[in-house]
């Protein structure tokens, strides 16, 4: 047999797609010995990458998220399948490791900023402290840090900012406070979880600008959750829907929301067609629907 004759083409230069650096494959959450709750996520999400999850109340969101940062509330616990970072199955760190690698990579914020925020202290002395235990900085250094963090939040006045109480800083603020401190141990992927849900419209739509901008200007990677389409769409490339702890329906934003293919998404995307969804859409999910 002749050998095949080398093609004079030139080989096409691809570049590799990234390796996610979180990925869930088919993970089940649930009860030892009971119903499961989550019946099987998969999701991967690569540096700079965008991924929505939407769905009604009590349809999952949470506890993937959970499952994700390997915090799910006890008795609850991973049923099935597998969450990796980097390629490494979770489930075979110890506690301490898991706990270490999960600080430098994944990082998360949630509603409600203020509950997360100590009341009697300053807002700097609560984001020095994380820096100086997550980062070991001394505590010149993680003052100089903790301004910088607040100024890339795009917090006007970060030193003012600093020295202040959460009682004295708005929603909005606090929000971009919570976020900077999960920015804090320098993570790759950003778990928001109806991180917008309790504020104005208009506030909302300046944190969700904030996020888009971080994931540019650092090559973050955004896991957004919300039960409102229209918060992921204005975020993510991509877009998975869950109802009752299942996946109906995953793929690039626009293809979804223009040719929904499972009833309940359809059933989602006519609740906000009168507002016109397209406006939410950006470049970069539109860019998916060529
Ligand atoms: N700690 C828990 N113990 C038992 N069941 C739970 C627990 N947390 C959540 N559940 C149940 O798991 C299901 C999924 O809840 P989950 O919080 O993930 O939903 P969600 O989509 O995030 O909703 P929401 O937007 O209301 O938070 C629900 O039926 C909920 O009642």
């Amino acid at each position: 047999m002749s050998a095949p004759s080398p093609s004079l083409a030139p080989a096409p230069h691809r570049t590799p797609p990234a390796p996610p650096v979180l990925a869930l494959h088919d993970v089940r959450v649930g009860r030892p010995g009971g119903d499961d709750l989550v019946h099987g996520v998969s999701l991967a999400l690569a540096p700079g990458a965008t991924l929505g999850i939407v769905g009604e109340s009590g349809s999952g969101k949470t506890l993937t998220c959970r499952a994700a940062l390997g915090v799910l509330p006890p008795p609850l616990a991973l049923t099935g399948g597998r969450v990796e970072i980097d390629g490494a199955d979770t489930a075979r760190l110890t506690p301490r490791e898991w706990t270490a690698l999960r600080g430098s990579t994944l990082g998360a914020v949630f509603q409600d900023p203020a509950s997360y925020l100590n009341p009697s202290l300053t807002v700097g002395s609560q984001l020095t402290e994380v820096l100086r235990v997550k980062k070991g900085l001394g505590r010149r250094a993680a003052r100089e840090r903790a301004t910088e963090l607040l100024a890339q939040v795009h917090l006007r006045e970060p030193a003012r900012v600093r020295s202040q109480y959460p009682h004295e800083l708005s929603g909005g603020m606090l929000q971009r406070v919570l976020i900077a401190t999960a920015l804090a141990a320098g993570p790759r992927v950003l778990i928001a979880d109806e991180a917008t849900t309790a504020l104005d419209v208009t506030v909302q739509a300046e944190i969700l600008d904030l996020l888009a901008d971080l994931r540019e200007e650092t090559g973050l990677a955004l896991l957004v959750v919300s039960h409102d389409l229209a918060v992921v769409a204005q975020v993510c490339a991509e877009v998975l829907v869950m109802r009752d702890g299942d996946v109906v329906e995953q793929g690039p934003t626009a293809q979804v929301l223009h040719h929904p293919r499972h009833p309940y998404t359809r059933l989602l995307v006519e609740e906000h067609e009168q507002y016109g969804l397209d406006k939410f859409l950006s470049d970069e999910t539109t860019r998916e629907d060529a």
